[in-house]
């Protein structure tokens, strides 16, 4: 939809009305359509501007219509009728032109921008380029590698970044419609075929060739087998060596091959799915949108370790006042050092000042006593974490939200040390804190609504994609990981290496492989966990390390491991070798293939030829199959939940939309017949066998991912 309203005597006013982000629908277009052509027949009208309602220009093509039949007057020759207008166009750009709402300015003459705007082409997040003629304007307008940079990242920039490429004509702080109803009369006389974009000749660098190729490689290198970042480099070289129609041909293309793509599929699922976890529900009915926060002023956070430095960052930068506890005085120290640290290299990319001062350290927990909400990240140790939250609710307000950083420890037992267990919520950053986007707010039985909302909206102010889970062991993402771990260490048993396994998992897009990543994050921290369960302890009989564990099959490969302090990059050697303590570098180490050799003996193991297929079905199917579990116990209330969990804290590539969208995308009956495969293959290992929940969804025709909350509800009713 669109109004028209004519406004100082000559000026045709075209505002887009489609709330929230005036998204050009098949309504809004036909509105455009025709409203161009009744302002260019009124006589009066001498120019013509375009803005967008609530200050909001326009968020692009209406990506709800994507999955359906589109309709309605196609964007391309809109825009074409505008930039082809007889009469000067100005394009009055608030709060964000987006997308498809960028072309339509591109396709305007002026363009007139709000200080505070920002303007962007963020196809390539979708799996998209932009395809209403902006990958051919765009580097006509700013030159080649201005644009290169803006349609291959999609990231959003301000009006005056804009300004200097010269994508808009002015920016004002005032109102812009104003502004550019004035404009418009003031250029109704100006020729306007020099403001033409398409016909402008695409001026190219003297070596353009040489720029796409290193653009190219760099794209091809971070993609991680992302296709849409590629088509875009392809598309603005078209624009940089074909005339323009030629070059609008080859945009389409290139976008006709992304938009039937899965990836196209899985990055519009997730851009949704993104959208979805911020509507939280938890299994007592309570909701995003019944349970009203408390608003959080000061916060604390006890324990500065790596994780606690990071989460105190995290809230200075955001503006909260922290109150930073260290008991030891050599930690604090350091800790005051790595803070500010980080706080003044974070100021500095952003351009603004450090907040500093927006931190108080102390030693005492005591100096916690007014603040609202209370952040625990001391070492994870139950016994030690029960002790804080007894002083803790000892020394704080009644009203005082208590919150631990525990990666995966009991949250209730927590909550049953405190005064008020209702207001105890696990707030689960990943490393590191003020850096990874993800976290998991974990509610316990006990935890109020109001509590979740809280931490929801605290987790929201600090910039993270909060996603509220139920109280388990591991919570979703660990519990997940392990059989994830589980499979990729038998794999090691049965005959692979370290290197192919994560070889393949790179190759299907993870930033790091399972092996490497074990390395990064430190093998002994997964073994002081399985030491403290019991697990890594050699048989009582042979004190031997055995394979079997309560009748379930365990690979003490990892436990031997760390037996020698093979603890990864950290001490030079763990499943890979480094050239010294620290270093990032994996190399494989012969060493340890003569080891694995020797353990296959010893176990009278026989290593098996291991293809791709076996470990990405073994590692990824197990790993959903207990996300399954979890959709089924309602520790996570939607496949999306669980997603956007996986994409933010475990570099699931999201072209590949997050491990339950992978599932549809590769049909529930393969994964549930490959699931059962294995199980039949490994007997014991029960993470191997496939879930009820799974077999249910097969059972009523694997319906498409939107509409298994609807089947969990029937299930979880049933229970
Ligand atoms: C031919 C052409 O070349 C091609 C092919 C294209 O143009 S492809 C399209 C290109 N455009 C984009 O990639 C922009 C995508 N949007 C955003 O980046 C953000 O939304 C935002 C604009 C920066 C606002 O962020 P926000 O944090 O303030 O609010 P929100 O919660 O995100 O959004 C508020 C609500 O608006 C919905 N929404 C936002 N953008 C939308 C869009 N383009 N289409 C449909 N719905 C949209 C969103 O789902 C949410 O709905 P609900 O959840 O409330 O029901």
């Amino acid at each position: 939809m669109a109004q028209y309203t004519r406004v100082s005597g000559s000026v045709g006013l075209i505002t887009l009305q489609s709330p929230p982000v005036n998204a050009l629908s098949a309504a809004v277009r036909q509105g455009i359509v025709d409203l161009m052509q009744r302002a260019l027949s009124e006589p009066e009208v001498k120019s013509v501007v375009i803005c967008g309602q609530n200050g909001i220009f326009c968020g692009g093509a209406d990506i709800k219509e994507f999955g359906g039949q589109m309709s309605g007057p196609p964007l391309i020759p809109m825009i074409h009728a505008i930039e082809a207008a007889s009469k000067p166009v100005v394009a009055a750009i608030e709060g964000i032109a987006l997308g498809g709402g960028l072309e339509l300015a591109l396709g305007c003459h002026y363009r007139i921008a709000h200080s505070k705007a920002k303007v962007g082409l963020p196809e390539v997040t979708l799996g998209l380029l932009p395809g209403a003629g902006g990958s051919q304007r765009l580097p006509r307008l700013i030159g080649v590698p201005a644009a290169l940079d803006l349609i291959t990242t999609g990231r959003h920039v301000t009006a005056a970044e804009a300004l200097k490429f010269g994508l808009v004509d002015q920016i004002t702080d005032h109102n812009t419609v104003n502004v550019a109803v004035k404009f418009a009369q003031r250029v109704t006389d100006q020729p306007l075929d020099a403001r033409r974009i398409s016909t402008y000749p695409c001026l190219c660098p003297p070596d353009v060739d040489v720029l796409f190729e290193e653009v190219m490689q760099s794209v091809r290198r971070t993609a991680r087998g992302a296709i849409a970042p590629i088509a875009c480099v392809q598309a603005v070289r078209a624009a940089a060596t074909l005339p323009y129609n030629q070059g609008m041909e080859r945009e389409r293309e290139l976008l006709a091959t992304l938009f039937t793509s899965g990836q196209a599929h899985a990055l519009q699922y997730f851009f949704f799915a993104q959208r979805a976890v911020g509507r939280w529900s938890m299994p007592s009915g309570a909701r995003w949108d019944t349970s009203k926060p408390r608003p959080v002023h000061k916060a604390a956070v006890i324990g500065l370790g790596t994780m606690g430095r990071g989460i105190t960052v995290a809230l200075a930068q955001a503006g909260f006042s922290v109150v930073a506890v260290e008991t030891q005085e050599k930690q604090l120290m350091e800790a005051k050092q790595a803070i500010s640290g980080m706080l003044e290299r974070g100021a500095k990319r952003r351009g603004v000042a450090p907040a500093l001062d927006k931190i108080n350290y102390g030693r005492n927990i005591q100096s916690v006593a007014d603040v609202d909400l209370v952040i625990e990240a001391v070492f994870e140790d139950m016994a030690l974490k029960k002790k804080v939250f007894q002083q803790l609710s000892a020394v704080c307000k009644p009203s005082t939200f208590l919150c631990s950083n525990t990666s995966g420890l009991d949250i209730d037992q927590l909550a049953c040390q405190t005064r008020n267990p209702e207001l105890v919520v696990g707030m689960h950053f990943f490393a590191p804190a003020h850096v990874m986007k993800l976290l998991e707010v974990v509610y316990g039985p006990k935890s109020s609504p109001l509590a979740v909302a809280t931490a929801m909206q605290l987790g929201k102010k600090i910039g993270k994609v909060s996603v509220a889970v139920g109280n388990c062991r591991g919570f979703v993402g660990n519990r997940m990981l392990k059989p994830y771990l589980e499979q990729a260490l038998f794999l090691l048993e049965e005959g692979a290496t370290p290197e192919f396994v994560d070889q393949v998992l790179e190759e299907f897009g993870f930033a790091m492989g399972v092996f490497r990543m074990s390395d990064l994050s430190g093998l002994d921290v997964g073994w002081k966990v399985r030491m403290a369960d019991g697990l890594a302890m050699p048989d009582s009989t042979t004190g031997q390390p055995t394979r079997l564990r309560q009748g379930r099959r365990y690979s003490p490969l990892g436990d031997l491991l760390c037996e020698q302090r093979r603890f990864g990059q950290k001490t030079g050697r763990g499943w890979y070798q480094y050239d010294k303590p620290g270093s990032q570098v994996a190399k494989p180490d012969p060493w340890l293939h003569r080891f694995l050799d020797e353990y296959r003996a010893r176990h009278a193991l026989v290593a098996h030829r291991i293809d791709h297929q076996e470990v990405l079905e073994r590692c990824l199917y197990s790993m959903i199959n207990e996300g399954f579990r979890i959709l089924e116990d309602g520790i996570a209330a939607g496949p999306e939940d669980i997603d956007v969990i996986y994409v933010f804290g475990y570099s699931w590539p999201r072209h590949r939309g997050g491990p339950m969208f992978y599932a549809a995308t590769v049909g529930l009956n393969k994964v549930l017949e490959r699931l059962e495969h294995y199980y039949q293959a490994h007997p014991d290992v029960p993470s191997l066998q496939p879930c009820p929940l799974l077999r249910k969804l097969v059972a009523s025709g694997s319906p498409p991912i939107q509409k298994w909350r609807e089947v969990i509800k029937k299930v979880r009713s049933q229970l």
